[in-house]
């Protein structure tokens, strides 16, 4: 599995690298996705990213990484300024490449904060995580020529030869309470999340219960999820999984900080 020698992912200006970690964003909103949608929590948005979603909807983490070095101590201020909020979702990019959310998160822990890592399970870390919400990338994730938002493909083969880690995967699910979410396309996405779930319960000593496994429409604006979320539905309720919206952009659309 990688391990943190191993990333050389560009982080915002990677070479004036600062201390602390690279954030895009820090904002309150209400948890959006998975089991603990409808939850106030404070969000914080690391920049950097090893994959490359063709829909990334947080592009100025992945495909133009931008942000500012933070060092904890002001995160963690940040975090407590907003005082009604008692979980925090650290998420990217992907925050599991810097090493320094490990401590971040280590300081939410010691502070009583609940804290969910918004992952895509390539990267494992040992740290205090109460919910590890894994999004695994599937094929239909990975940017194609025709798919790039940015190029013309330069990260197809790195995205498909990265995109899934059955060590760190599994490790993570043994690990930490989980869920598994899954960005749906439409239904040809499926014998590909019943077979990836198969072989995660094989290489896991943990349960993996059909209700951890999340469906999730894929679409960054409610007019892009009008097209995919009643087959998303339909398709929980055929298989078994459990459905969830975007509670967010049904809310807010894509405005910024939400
Ligand atoms: C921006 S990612 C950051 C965390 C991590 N890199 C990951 O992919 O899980 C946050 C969540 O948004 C999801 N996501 C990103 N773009 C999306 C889209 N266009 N439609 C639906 N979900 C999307 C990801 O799968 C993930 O669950
Ligand atoms: N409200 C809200 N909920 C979210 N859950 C996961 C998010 C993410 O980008 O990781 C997200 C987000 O960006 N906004
Ligand atoms: S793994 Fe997450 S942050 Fe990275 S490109 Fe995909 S959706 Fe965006
Ligand atoms: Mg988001």
């Amino acid at each position: 599995m990688p391990v943190a020698s191993d990333i050389e992912e560009p982080t915002p200006d990677a070479d004036a690298a600062g201390e602390g970690l690279p954030i895009n964003e820090v904002f309150y909103s209400l948890q959006g996705e998975g089991t603990l949608a409808g939850v106030p929590s404070v969000f914080v948005r690391t920049s950097g990213c090893n994959l490359r979603c063709w829909f990334c909807d947080s592009y100025h983490t992945s495909w133009e990484p931008t942000g500012a070095w933070r060092d904890v101590d002001s995160l963690v201020e940040e975090i407590r300024s907003h005082e009604q909020a008692n979980h925090v979702v650290l998420t990217g990019g992907e925050p599991m490449i810097h090493e320094e959310s490990v401590e971040l998160l280590e300081r939410l822990a010691a502070e009583g904060y609940h804290t969910t890592v918004e992952t895509n399970g390539t990267i494992y870390r040992d740290a205090p995580i109460d919910l590890a919400s894994i999004s695994p990338k599937l094929a239909s994730s990975t940017p194609t020529p025709e798919r790039d938002p940015k190029g013309d493909g330069e990260w197809e083969e790195k995205h498909e030869q990265n995109r899934i880690d059955m060590d760190a995967l599994s490790r993570m699910v043994d690990e930490y309470e989980t869920q598994l979410k899954f960005v749906v396309t439409d239904e040809s996405d499926l014998p590909e999340i019943t077979d990836l779930v198969d072989r995660v319960r094989e290489a896991s000593a943990t349960t993996v219960a059909d209700d951890d496994v999340l469906l999730m429409p894929e679409g960054m604006t409610r007019e892009q999820l009008d097209g995919t979320r009643s087959e998303v539905a339909e398709l929980a309720m055929e298989y078994g999984y459990r459905y969830t919206p975007r509670l967010h952009v049904d809310l807010w659309n894509d405005a910024p900080g939400t």
